[in-house]
Order: structure tokens, then sequence, then C-alpha cells
């Protein structure tokens, strides 16, 4: 079986309110000890609000595992799947130990996260760790290991490329050429992303090769080069701590005073449309484009794309392969190569990192 070693793949994500009664008690599991200011948390409860205190996420992540369940078996693998969430139900701690009951003894986890940072990979691990160590002493918790992050696989890459030319064909053709290319991600404390990889600065510089590998195959399927960035979305935090920026809408204010007459914004910080999407790009940075004039359109993310769902699959028969001790390719585009397939000790954790942890 090529997944030996592995009997189970687990799909960790952040988790998302699915009621309005959900929406306090899981902003306080996300903000426990981290904090954010009061006025933050009522304008991001706002959002979900707006939504009838549903988030997407939850939804995606089910039928992501739908379509993942579909790609295994139709390639005759037969690799159960669970879902465990960081921050709401099903609770990664709840689904270790279904898993310690099913006999599951070795796992490979893949987060709904393809980037490093302490937010991006160290905290879905940590969260992990602490969820493996809580299984009761009478039950064998599994072994775990994380994908490698995957920014850079070629189907993820893939499926972003489609995202970008889908919402091109979307602009009105007097503007479609002169586009720009705005690629968003979550903004995180500068400290953070300093620290963030094993030798620091790897979340900047993978959101900016995966860009640029982005942008060059837009231009090769379209034959007209864009001009392409990078900005950030949902800050949060004290505004006294420096984030990465320009943020989003700011950006859109520089770009409409340039003359720019349209941009795609592509999402490819993100794994899925979950609320960061929906409500910072569809909703508020749609809104300051309008306002400003600029005709915009948001490209989709990965979601369920079959091309991000095969790479799934050639992720996991890579890492099996490997800890089978077999050489096999790994898959990568962009100039900085495959990412470690276990982070090494001290990973993404600088020292602002480990403060906002305690
Ligand atoms: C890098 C990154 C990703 C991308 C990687 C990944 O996907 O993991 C991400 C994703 C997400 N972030 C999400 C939601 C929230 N993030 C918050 C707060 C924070 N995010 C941070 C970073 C990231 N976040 C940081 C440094 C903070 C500050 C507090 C802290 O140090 O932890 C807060 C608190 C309120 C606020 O201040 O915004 C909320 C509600 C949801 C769920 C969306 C839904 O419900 O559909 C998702 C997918
Ligand atoms: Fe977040």
């Amino acid at each position: 079986m090529p997944t030996v070693p592995y009997d189970a793949l687990l799909l960790l994500s952040f988790g998302g309110p699915e009621r309005p009664e959900d929406v306090v008690p899981f902003l306080e599991n996300v903000t426990r000890g981290r904090g954010i200011p009061r006025e933050r948390l009522e304008e991001v409860g706002r959002h979900y609000y707006l939504f009838g205190g549903r988030s997407p996420i939850n939804d995606q992540n089910r039928a992501l595992i739908a379509a993942i369940e579909k790609d295994l078996a139709e390639h005759g693998l037969d690799l159960p799947v669970y879902w465990g969430n960081r921050n709401w139900e099903p609770y990664v701690a709840d689904t270790v130990e279904q898993m310690a009951r099913d006999g599951v003894r070795r796992a490979l986890c893949l987060a709904t996260s393809a980037y490093s940072s302490w937010s991006s990979c160290r905290q879905y691990r940590d969260n992990l760790a602490d969820a493996l160590a809580a299984v009761p002493a009478d039950l064998v918790a599994p072994q775990v290991d994380k994908v490698r992050a995957f920014y850079n696989h070629p189907g993820f890459v893939a499926a972003n490329v489609d995202g970008v030319l889908a919402a091109l064909a979307d602009l009105p053709d007097e503007v479609r050429d002169a586009a720009r290319l705005v690629f968003v991600t979550h903004s995180i404390p500068v400290s953070m992303s300093e620290a963030s990889g094993p030798d620091g600065g790897a979340y900047v510089s993978q959101h900016l090769d995966v860009a640029a590998v982005v942008a060059d195959q837009v231009a090769a399927a379209t034959g007209a080069t864009r001009t392409h960035e990078f900005v950030y979305c949902s800050r949060s935090g004290s505004p006294h701590v420096p984030w990465l920026e320009p943020d989003v809408n700011d950006r859109l204010e520089e770009l409409a005073a340039e003359g720019v007459p349209a941009v795609v914004l592509v999402p490819v910080g993100f794994v899925s449309d979950h609320m960061e999407v929906v409500y910072d790009l569809d909703t508020e940075a749609l809104a300051t484009a309008e306002r400003l004039g600029i005709e915009a359109r948001r490209a989709a993310s990965a979601g369920t794309h079959p091309a991000f769902v095969a790479a799934i699959r050639e992720l996991v028969l890579e890492r099996a392969a490997r800890e089978r001790g077999e050489d096999v390719p790994r898959p990568a585009v962009g100039a900085r190569g495959p990412s470690h397939d276990c982070c090494p000790a001290g990973c993404c954790l600088g020292e602002r990192a480990s403060a906002a942890r305690s």
C-alpha cells in the first residue's frame, strides 16, 4: 500500500462559528491570552454576525474532506480522513482521541495553512501536540507527522492560477490588460514574520515567491504581462505593535491615485474562501475599490479545486514514501525549493512569537 506507514490522514484547521451563539465563545478561544483589544473583538464579531453568525470555513472543510475521500478512492487508496480544529468543534483533542479509539497508530496531518510562521504552522503543531498529550492514558495516542509547507506545490499554484484567470475573464474588456494582480495574505506581527521558518523571514519570502510564479503562469496563459504586488489584510492586535503592511485598503487608495483602473485580488495566503476572504476582501476591500472607482475582482482560493485535491494526495504519497526511506521527487515551483518535512527545533519561534504564546 503506497500510504504505508500511515493509516489515517488528519485535516487540521482553524475552525469557525456555525451559529450566532457560537461567535463569542469562538472568539474567546482564538484570542485567549493574546491581548487583542476589546474594540477589535467587537468589530470582528460584527463580521460574523453580518453572515448570520456562521463562518463558511467548516462547510469548506467538509467539502474538502469529501473531495479528498473521493479522490483517494478513485486512486485505489484506502486511507480514512479525520478532521479536527484548533478553535471550534470538532476540536482536534476530541478527534485524536477518536483516532486512538479507532486504533490509528500513525497519521499524517494536513493543516489548512500553506506557509511557515508561528500562526500558520507552529501554532497548529503545538495545538496538535497538546491534543495528543491529552489522550487518556488507557489509550495509545497515534504518532502524527505534519505535511510540509505546500504553498509552492504545483497543484496549489495551479488552483490559484485558475482563480486569477477566471477573475480576469470577469473584468470588463477595456480594463483587463491594465489590471494589476494584487496578491493578499493575512498580516502578522513583523516580529513573528522575522522569526518565521528555520532561518527567519520565511513567511514573506514564501509569499513573494509564489506570487511571482502565479503571475508568470498567468502571463503565459494570457499572453499579457501584468504588474503584480503583495499586500496584507486582517490586521489585528495592538496598534502599537508593527504588523506587515501595506493593508489592502490603504494600497487601493494609492493605486487609485496612480490611475490604476482595475485589480484582481488574489488571496494566495488562504486555502479557502473563509471569513477573512468573504469579509475582509469581498465585503471591505471590494467596497473600498468601488468607492475609488477601481474595477476589482477577487480570485477564488484553492478550495476544492481538483488540482489542489490531487496535490494533497501527491503530498501524502510523497511523505509516506520518504518515511519508508524511498528517494522520491518533491515537486515545488518557484525559487525556494520544497520545504522541510520536519520543522527543526525552534522553527518559527522568535522571541516575540513565544511571548505571544504565553
Ligand atoms: C497567518 C494567519 C492565518 C492564515 C493561516 C491559517 O489559515 O491558519 C489566519 C487564518 C485565520 N484567522 C481566522 C480568524 C481569526 N484570526 C484572528 C487573529 C489572528 N490571526 C493571525 C494570523 C493568521 N490567521 C494572527 C497573528 C492573529 C492575532 C492573534 C494571534 O496571535 O493569534 C482572530 C481574532 C480576532 C482578530 O483580531 O481578527 C480571528 C477571529 C480564521 C477563521 C476564519 C473563519 O472563521 O472563516 C482563519 C482561517
Ligand atoms: Fe487569523
